[in-house]
Order: C-alpha cells, then sequence, then structure tokens
C-alpha cells in the first residue's frame, strides 16, 4: 500500500470512529461532551443495553428556567440496574385530600397494576432521593400472585404536584412517565385538610404543632380562616397589580415566579400564616404549568376527585386509558353499601374494598355557609384559569356546600 493509501485508510478510521460516536450521541450530548460535560454521554442507550450496574445522570438537560438554587437542589441521582422493570411507570402526583388513596387503592384491583408499598415521597423530599434509586427500588419488590403479566407500577405520593423538584428529577428518572394529578372542589380540600391536620396533631402523629397554628378547633380554625380570606384576598389583589400587569394571567405568571423562589404564599418560612398555606395548595394552574415544563401534555392527566364519592368509575376509565392499563374496572365494579355513602371496590368473587378508616373525615362535617362562599369567590377565577386557560377544557362544576341552595 502506498503513502496516499495509508493515509486514505486512517483517515477512514477516523471517520468511522466518529460516526460511531455521533451515532451513540446526539448533536446536544456531543456539543455538550466537547465542551467538557460528558455526563450524558450514551446514558440512556447503555441503560438500554444493560451495561452497567449504574449510570451516570442526568439522561436530559436541566431545565433552563429554574432558579440557580433549585437546580443545584435537583442533585440528579444515578439510575440503576434492571431499572426498566421495576420502576413506576406512572405515578399519582396529587393532590392532598383530593382522592389520590380511592385512585390508588381502586388501580390496585386492576389485574396488571402494582402499587408500591407506601407513599415514598421520594422525589421532593431529599432525604429520601439522596438513598438514590436502589433506595426507591425496594417501594417495588412486593410480590403479588394475583397480578397478570404484562404488569406495571406505580407509585402515590401526594404531595408532589406541588414541588419543585419533583418534576425534573421524574423526568431525570423517565421523559415517558405518566403522570396523574386528582384535582378537587378547593373549599372541601380546604375543610379535609384541617381535618386531617387534627386528627394526627390529636394523635401525636405529627411532631410539629400545626394545629395551635391555625385552630385548634373547627370553630376557630373558622375563625382564623375568615380573617385570612381577607389579608390573603388583599396580598393577591397587590401581586395582580404590582407584580402582574393587573389581569389574571399577569397574576399567575407573578405567582409562578413566587413559586420557584418558594416566596409567599408558597415558601414555608416565607409564609408566617400557616392558612395561607393551605389554601395556595389550591393554585393548581401555577403547578399544573410548572409540570408542563417537564412533560408533555399526552402525558399529564388531570381528572376531578370529587368524581370518586359518586361516579368513581369515570375517573377510574380516564386514567386506565391514560397509562395504558386494559378498561377493566367500570361501573360494575362499584358497590353503594348499606350505610356507607361513598362508593366501594368490588371484585368478581364478590369481595369488597372500602378505602379504610382515616377517609372520609369530611362528609359529616362542614364549613359555615359566609366561610364557604368566601372561599369560592378566592377561587374561582383560579379554578377557572385552570380549566379553561391552562387545560382548554369546561370549568369544574365546583360547589361544594352551595349544592341545596
Ligand atoms: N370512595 C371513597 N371512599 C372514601 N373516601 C373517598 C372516596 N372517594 C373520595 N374520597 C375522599 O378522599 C379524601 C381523602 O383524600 P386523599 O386520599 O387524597 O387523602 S391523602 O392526601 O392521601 O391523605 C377523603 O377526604 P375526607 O373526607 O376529608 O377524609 C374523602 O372525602
Amino acid at each position: 500500500m502506498g503513502r496516499y493509501g495509508k493515509a486514505y485508510t486512517i483517515s477512514n478510521v477516523i471517520l468511522s470512529m466518529y460516526v460511531t460516536v455521533f451515532c451513540i450521541m446526539n448533536r446536544n450530548e456531543l456539543k455538550q461532551c466537547w465542551q467538557g460535560d460528558c455526563r450524558n454521554f450514551g446514558a440512556a442507550k447503555l441503560l438500554d443495553m444493560g451495561q452497567r450496574e449504574t449510570i451516570a445522570g442526568p439522561t436530559l438537560e436541566p431545565s433552563t428556567s429554574l432558579p440557580p438554587a433549585i437546580e443545584a437542589e435537583i442533585d440528579y441521582q444515578p439510575l440503576v440496574e434492571n431499572f426498566e422493570i421495576w420502576s413506576p411507570k406512572f405515578i399519582i402526583t396529587g393532590v392532598m385530600k383530593c382522592g389520590t388513596g380511592a385512585a390508588h387503592t381502586f388501580l390496585g384491583e386492576h389485574p396488571n397494576a402494582i402499587p408500591a408499598s407506601g407513599e415514598a415521597y421520594f422525589f421532593n423530599k431529599d432525604k429520601f432521593y439522596t438513598q438514590g434509586f436502589t433506595y426507591y427500588r425496594k417501594y417495588f419488590l412486593r410480590r403479588y400472585r394475583d397480578k397478570l403479566e404484562p404488569f406495571i407500577h406505580y407509585e402515590k405520593s401526594p404531595t408532589y404536584y406541588r414541588s419543585l423538584t419533583a418534576p425534573p428529577r421524574m423526568r431525570h428518572m423517565n421523559e415517558t412517565l405518566k403522570i396523574v394529578n386528582v384535582v378537587c372542589d378547593n373549599v372541601k380540600r380546604t375543610l379535609s385538610r384541617y381535618l386531617h391536620i387534627k386528627t394526627h396533631t390529636d394523635d401525636g402523629h405529627f411532631v410539629h404543632n400545626h394545629l395551635s397554628l391555625i385552630g385548634t378547633t373547627l370553630e376557630s380554625f373558622q375563625v382564623n380562616l375568615r380573617n385570612t380570606i381577607k389579608v390573603f384576598g388583599a396580598f393577591l389583589e397587590d401581586v395582580k397589580n404590582n407584580e402582574g400587569d393587573g389581569t389574571m394571567d399577569g397574576l399567575i405568571k407573578a405567582l409562578t415566579y413566587r413559586f420557584k423562589y418558594k416566596m409567599r404564599p408558597f415558601g414555608i418560612r416565607a409564609t408566617p400564616d400557616k392558612i395561607e398555606l393551605i389554601l395556595s395548595d389550591g393554585f393548581y394552574a401555577v403547578f399544573h404549568q410548572y409540570w408542563q415544563q417537564f412533560f408533555p401534555d399526552d402525558q399529564l392527566l388531570v381528572v376531578d376527585g370529587g368524581q370518586f364519592l359518586k361516579t368513581p368509575w369515570e375517573p377510574m376509565i380516564e386514567i386506565q386509558k391514560h397509562v395504558g392499563l386494559s378498561e377493566t374496572i367500570n361501573e360494575s365494579s362499584f358497590v353503594f353499601r348499606d350505610g356507607m355513602d361513598v362508593p366501594c371496590f368490588i371484585d368478581a368473587q364478590k369481595n369488597v374494598n372500602c378505602l379504610g378508616g382515616d377517609k372520609g373525615r369530611s362528609l359529616h362535617k362542614t364549613l359555615d355557609l359566609d366561610v364557604i362562599r368566601a372561599l369560592h369567590e378566592l377561587y374561582r377565577p383560579f379554578d377557572n384559569y385552570f380549566s379553561q386557560k391552562v387545560l382548554k377544557r369546561a370549568s369544574w362544576q365546583w360547589n361544594y356546600g352551595l349544592e341545596d341552595l
């Protein structure tokens, strides 16, 4: 072989090495790697091929529109072996007290769905996330004899929906993950949340005495709530006019900024009135738009949790379709048992599965009419913005406490 022949062979080898590397990495990965950041190098492909026990993350570029402090907090954990097999394919992310337990329990009756063994709070609590995916995997090791292949794992932790770290961390875990968010009438949610805090403070389950800050009885809670609604309403008006442009759009944008920077009314430290924290948990539009930064709309399902009390098959059919399960659970899967005013699951052998005793606290309690009205007034523009502008669907028919008027 002559001098030119040798040079031709060497340049062909270099070219084919370059083409191979380029095929493994996408254009962005390559560019980043040239610039010295090779964390993303073929990570997803290595995972598919199962070549290493742990792989370096993240598989996706971090979002560009997060405050630097949050970017730093995300701290992606490496994925682990056999991840494709055990990891959840969908997650119920909230909303706390909206019927997430009903969604989780009823889905657990599906022959191809395997629930996690508890609420993991893995993606929003650093003390769990920093233990890595080996720790998270433990939630999915339980064996179910009655489940059929192919099965899919799922998890629910009802406070993921309002977390800054959960969406990017989940996307890092699996960019095709399906999300289910159960929202509900904020007036009933406020009552349920109070009763939840009261029960768990009284039984010593909660370490901090939140109850003393919001009202030790339902009566005193309502006295405080009346005052908070007034002060909070004025605060929101200020934000709308001074930080937004006086419109609802502007208010939502300003609140989104406040959410991302953990300011009042979202940051625990920045919000001295703890009732405001309960109320801002109902600004679903703010949270949902944040999730939209990380997942496409067709992976984000929102259902009305109020339906779990009357027609649970409706949200169940929507959820099964969304996560790719057969529509096994339908109207015939539910029964209203004598003496119980909530639907329970009934299987082919006539076994009945009702939700545990800590669900249904709010069903025989209510708030005073003036409080109900004031809360509806506060939430109506937010709920309408969420349904019409964000989800592009008809308004929710939320009128808790006003049904018979
Ligand atoms: N079928 C059925 N059976 C029992 N309870 C039902 C059902 N469907 C919805 N609900 C309502 O769900 C409320 C609890 O919501 P969550 O499960 O999301 O609560 S939690 O965040 O997990 O603590 C719970 O709120 P409370 O009434 O305040 O307990 C119920 O009203």
